[in-house]
């Protein structure tokens, strides 16, 4: 049986491959009850038709978008839509159709856009202003005109429909069947009312399962429902009324501004304001992989495609089902969800059982025949047949069907969808969103955790701890958290150069808030940095307006470094900075600066010391960065593409302190006792990783805490021996993660859960067993990989996870040993008993309570995490 199982129902927990899916489903070929049986499974007929349909709207895209003679087609069936302006468009006092706008950004239409006078054009005919954004009070307005960010959903299902559905049980229907003839024969023979008794309690137990059934279906097709509403409701952010702000994805409006970094996802379809080294990846559109350059002279951006590097802003024109993303999301919710593995091997396990069951059946029911043939034949009246001898044999049938009711346990697959179901529920009330149904199962096996750092283990609330410059090192508590005590410790010329570097080489922003204060919008690092800042007291605004920005490179895992280039009003000269990771921006410096402000050459000495500053505050587990900066004289360096990276002169250091979760440690704890094996993959500095991994009780010993370079250079053999020791990995790149984690599950046959954050970690997460994302700090993109969402970004949630996973194994366990009892039971009563005798035996009544029982299970609850040997 093994043996058959393996063959027939094994499918991959992640993205398992049509041929297994068609392989168990034919497998099953013999089963009294298609539909129900199959109905928490994907509809592979329906699957194929949406992909179809999405496969040319991709091409149709592609072709316009990539192909020119195509395009311009598209031009010229926009251009006639163009001469004429909606009434009601005109009446509401914009100047521009929905339509045409939809047909400008769509085909990509750079004449048109420029004939309505580019991106201001555009704002002004659609009245908003691109510094203030849009105005709450006509965002209804806008809605009527140019609709809402909403797309089409095939309408719910009512209560209803779902007992019309639990009736087309094969069962009980034969039951039904059962129940009428029970009623006939009984009222017949027993008379009124007292032959009614054994039939109206058929019905009512037909009752009560098909509303048990339908309840729990309905109530299910709801808790789906409210996680795809939670899965697609995005927040992006806006300018609105002059204040940056983040609002769901549903109420964006055409008119307006919305920013974009990377990882982000284009909200609608609209055209690009201002940017810097923005890069689309338009492939879930068009199928396209190689990104895209969106620039002034490409300016166009579709709904649904990814922000893979650069920042942005941009103005919305088109919005909900009038792009093509619209069309497009339709049928990606089609064909219904992938079935589990657990799900698939119960429904071997009831096939065989099944089998089972119909030969008992025919074997008892042709036993009862013989024997009452024999019985008949002694009797010598072989030849008379009488009413009665008709209402034995049905009964003899009835048996027969008792033990298919019994035996056949229809409900063994679905109390796994039950099981995860619930189990998804109460994770969604514990801040895990189950993207997937398989994870929560697969989390059950996880032998590894494979974990970030920053936000994860640690708080993600940052603050700047110290700061080393001028040769000395000042922390920032008690005294020294005042603006003057801070101020006179550090010489004037450094201060301003330090405040320049801080406010002009940032990707956050100051902004006032309605109630007048001072907000800060960006990453936890960046916020810390610029609150230091403010604390410092520098004015954002005021050292903004000194300059001017000329390029932007935005921070991302890879460079792990930031850097602008801005003039300076004051002389007009050009001047770069750059911040990031320590060590990284250490080596790109030759000078440093003195108590002076003035720039003086780096010694090897010095470095050194420099080197042993840093260590000193990754070792107090303080995130580090240095700042720089650079007087870019040459011409060439300031309109060559990028900006330089060598010859910088060192301003400070500066640690930032992101304190250990509370709970974590425990949480860790809980983790290894079950057999799980925590590590950290980080892209800090090794020393800050080995502090904290030290505190959250992951390193230990005997332990190993590598840096990513030196994991990149390992040959097969080095990684053989290093891995199982490997506890910390520091300053690792995305694709480390992702050697990491295939290396683990491939070579060491780990079950690996993976979490991540950033745009770069999606392979991994994509690669892992199972993925998961940061819902707070995490990107769109990431979220899209990952099988669950931690909506607190909290290592405890992980655990958590975990937890539930094995009390999905336990409940269906119990479940399978509770069913098993009841068939066998059932089966070799009622087998025996027709042959010994035919006055004990089971009536079909009793089969719909076993039905009953079965579809009222898998609600125990969850317990602890328990060992459990993966199978
Ligand atoms: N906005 C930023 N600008 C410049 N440098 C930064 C910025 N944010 C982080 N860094 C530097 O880059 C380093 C690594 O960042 P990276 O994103 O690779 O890792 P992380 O995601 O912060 O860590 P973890 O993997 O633990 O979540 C940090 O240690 C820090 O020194
Ligand atoms: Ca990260």
């Amino acid at each position: 049986m093994e043996d058959y199982l393996r063959k027939n129902f094994a499918v991959e927990p992640k993205r398992p491959s049509e041929e297994a899916l068609r392989r168990w489903r034919s497998a099953v070929a013999l089963v009294k009850n298609r539909s129900r049986r199959f109905r928490m499974v994907a509809d592979l007929a329906k699957r194929a038709e949406a992909d179809r349909r999405r496969k040319i709207i991709q091409e149709k895209i592609r072709v316009a978008l990539y192909v020119q003679k195509a395009a311009l087609n598209f031009i010229d069936a926009g251009k006639q839509a163009e001469s004429k302006l909606p009434e009601d468009v005109r009446k509401a006092g914009f100047h521009i159709g929905a339509d045409e706008l939809a047909s400008i950004v769509r085909s990509h239409d750079m004449s048109s856009f420029e004939e309505h006078g580019g991106v201001e054009g555009l704002a002004k005919k659609v009245s908003v202003s691109l510094t203030n954004g849009v105005v709450p009070t006509d965002i209804s307005f806008r809605q009527n005109i140019y609709g809402n960010n909403k797309f089409d959903e095939k309408p719910a299902r009512s209560f209803w429909m779902f007992v019309w559905e639990a009736l087309h049980d094969l069962t009980l229907i034969i039951l039904i069947v059962c129940a009428v003839v029970s009623i006939g024969v009984g009222v017949a023979t027993e008379g009124w009312p007292g032959g009614l008794y054994d039939g109206l309690g058929i019905v009512l137990c037909i009752f009560l399962v098909v509303f048990v059934t339908a309840i729990s279906d309905y109530k299910q097709s709801l808790q789906f429902k409210d996680l795809d509403k939670e899965k697609k409701n995005i927040l992006v952010q806006v300018t609105r009324e002059g204040c940056r702000q983040k609002i769901s994805i549903y109420d964006l409006v055409v008119g307006d501004i919305v920013h974009l970094s990377i990882g982000d996802q284009v909200p609608a379809d609209g055209v690009l304001i201002s940017g810097y080294s923005l890069s689309i990846d338009e492939s879930s559109l068009s199928g396209e992989s190689e990104p895209v350059k969106v620039t002034q002279e490409r300016p166009f951006l579709l709904s649904g495609t990814k922000v893979q590097d650069g920042s942005g802003k941009m103005l919305v024109t088109t919005v909900g089902m009038r792009t093509e993303w619209g069309r497009l999301m339709v049928t990606l919710s089609e064909g219904g969800v992938d079935e589990t593995p657990l799900q698939v091997k119960l429904n071997g396990v009831a096939t065989v059982i099944g089998k089972i069951g119909l030969v008992f059946a025919v074997l008892t029911f042709l036993v009862l025949t013989i024997r009452f043939m024999v019985t008949k034949a002694q009797l010598g009246e072989i030849e008379k047949w009488g009413m009665s001898d008709v209402l034995v044999l049905l009964n003899f049938f009835a048996v027969a069907v008792t033990i298919i009711v019994v035996a056949v346990p229809e409900g063994l697959p679905l109390a796994v969808t039950l099981s995860l179901a619930f189990a998804m529920k109460k994770l969604m009330s514990d801040k895990a969103l189950v993207r997937h149904l398989s994870a929560c199962e697969t989390m059950g096996s996880a032998t590894c955790i494979c974990t970030d750092k920053t936000g994860t283990l640690t708080t993600n609330h940052m603050v700047v701890d110290k700061i080393w410059t001028c040769g000395r090192t000042i922390s920032i508590a008690g005294d020294n958290k005042r603006e003057d005590v801070l101020r006179s410790s550090i010489a004037g010329e450094v201060l301003d150069l330090l405040l320049q570097s801080i406010f002009q080489n940032t990707g956050a922003e100051v902004v006032k808030g309605k109630d007048g204060k001072n907000n800060i919008l960006g990453s936890p690092t960046e916020t810390a940095i610029l609150e230091f800042g403010l604390l410092l007291g520098g004015e954002f605004k005021k050292y903004r307006k000194e300059s001017t920005i000329l390029k932007v490179e935005p921070f991302n895992s890879e460079k792990k470094r930031m850097s602008v280039l801005v003039s300076l009003s004051n002389g007009g000269e050009n001047r770069a900075f750059c911040k990031g990771a320590s060590e990284i921006i250490l080596e790109s410096c030759n000078k440093v600066i003195n108590v002076d402000g003035k720039a003086e050459h780096l010694s090897k000495e010095q470095k050194k010391y420099i080197t042993d500053v840093i260590n000193g505050f990754a070792c107090e587990a303080l995130r580090t960065l240095c700042l720089a900066f650079k007087d870019v004289k040459d011409t060439s360096d300031v309109h060559s593409d990028s900006i330089p990276q060598e010859n910088y002169t060192l301003i400070a250091v500066i640690g930032i302190k992101d304190p250990v979760r509370p709970g974590v440690r425990q949480a860790v704890e809980t983790c290894l006792s079950a057999g799980i094996k925590v590590r950290i993959v980080t892209g800090d500095n090794i020393n800050t990783a080995k502090a904290i991994a030290r505190e959250c009780g992951i390193l230990t010993e005997n332990g190993l805490a590598i840096e990513g370079p030196e994991f990149r250079d390992m040959s097969p053999r080095q990684m053989e021996e290093t891995i199982p020791k490997l506890q910390v990995l520091a300053r690792s790149l995305p694709l480390d993660k992702h050697k990491l984690v295939t290396y683990l599950r491939k070579e060491f046959k780990e079950v690996v859960a993976v979490t991540g954050d950033g745009t770069n970690d999606a392979p991994a997460l994509h690669e892992a067993d199972i993925g998961l994302a940061m819902g707070i700090a995490g990107t769109e993109v990431a979220k899209e990989n990952a099988d669950v969402i931690i909506m607190d970004d909290n290592f405890a949630t992980i655990q958590n996870v975990a937890r539930w996973g094995r009390a999905v194994y336990i409940n269906i366990q119990k479940f399978v040993q509770f069913q098993l009892t009841v068939n066998i039971v059932a089966l070799m009563l009622n087998f025996v008993s027709a042959c010994i005798s035919v006055i004990f035996r089971f009536c079909p009544s009793d089969g719909c309570s076993a039905t009953l029982g079965e579809h009222d299970h898998g609600h125990s609850r969850c317990i602890g995490i328990g060992h459990r040997t993966s199978s």
